[in-house]
C-alpha cells in the first residue's frame, strides 16, 4: 500500500535541541506528534503552577493548515497535566519558537526533564471566513436558544 503524500512543514531545529529528535507519530494511525521538552535543566512544576517550555524547534507551515498544540492523555490521567489555552495555535505565519503552556492541576509536583513527551501537535486544515453584513438572518428551529436550551 502506497501511503497518501504528507503536507511537508519545514523545521529549524534551535541550538538548545540540536540533540533532541524531531517530533514524531508514535503509530502509523496517530493522529498527533509527541512534543519534546527541550529544558537544559530538571523543572520541578508544583501544584496549580503553570510554566512555559521551550521546544526548539521553529517551523513553516504549508499554506491553509495550523499546527494545534493539544495534552497528552496519559500525562492527563495519571498527573492532571494540561494544555490550559488547548488547542493552542501554531498560525502558518509564525517563526518564533514552539512553547508549550502546561499546567499542573494535579495535587503532586511533577517533575519535566528534556527530551520528556509534554503535549501533542496535530496538522489540520483552516478554512478562513470573510463576513457579509446583513440586518436580516433567517430563522430556525433553534433560534436564539442556547446553553442548555434543549435540557440535559
Ligand atoms: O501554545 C502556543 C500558542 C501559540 N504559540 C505561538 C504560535 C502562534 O502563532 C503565536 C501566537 O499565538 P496566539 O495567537 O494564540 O497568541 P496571542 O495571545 O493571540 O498573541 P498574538 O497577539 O501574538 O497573536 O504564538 C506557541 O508557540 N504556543
Amino acid at each position: 500500500m502506497t501511503l497518501p503524500p504528507y503536507p511537508t512543514i519545514l523545521v529549524k531545529r534551535l541550538a538548545h535541541a540540536k540533540d533532541l529528535p524531531l517530533p514524531s507519530y508514535a503509530t502509523a494511525g496517530a493522529a498527533g506528534m509527541d512534543l519534546l521538552a527541550a529544558v537544559d535543566e530538571p523543572i520541578t512544576l508544583l501544584s496549580n503552577e503553570r510554566i512555559l517550555i521551550p521546544t526548539g524547534l521553529q517551523i513553516a507551515l504549508p499554506a491553509g493548515y495550523e499546527l494545534q498544540i493539544r495534552p497528552r492523555s496519559g500525562l492527563a490521567l495519571k498527573h492532571g497535566i494540561i494544555v490550559p489555552n488547548s488547542p493552542g495555535t501554531i498560525d502558518e505565519d509564525y517563526r518564533g519558537e514552539i512553547k508549550v503552556i502546561i499546567l499542573n492541576t494535579g495535587k503532586d509536583a511533577f517533575f519535566i526533564e528534556r527530551g520528556m513527551r509534554i503535549a501533542q501537535a496535530v496538522l489540520a486544515p483552516v478554512v478562513r471566513g470573510v463576513w457579509q453584513e446583513t440586518d436580516i438572518l433567517d430563522d430556525t428551529e433553534r433560534s436564539g436558544g442556547g446553553f442548555g436550551s434543549t435540557g440535559h
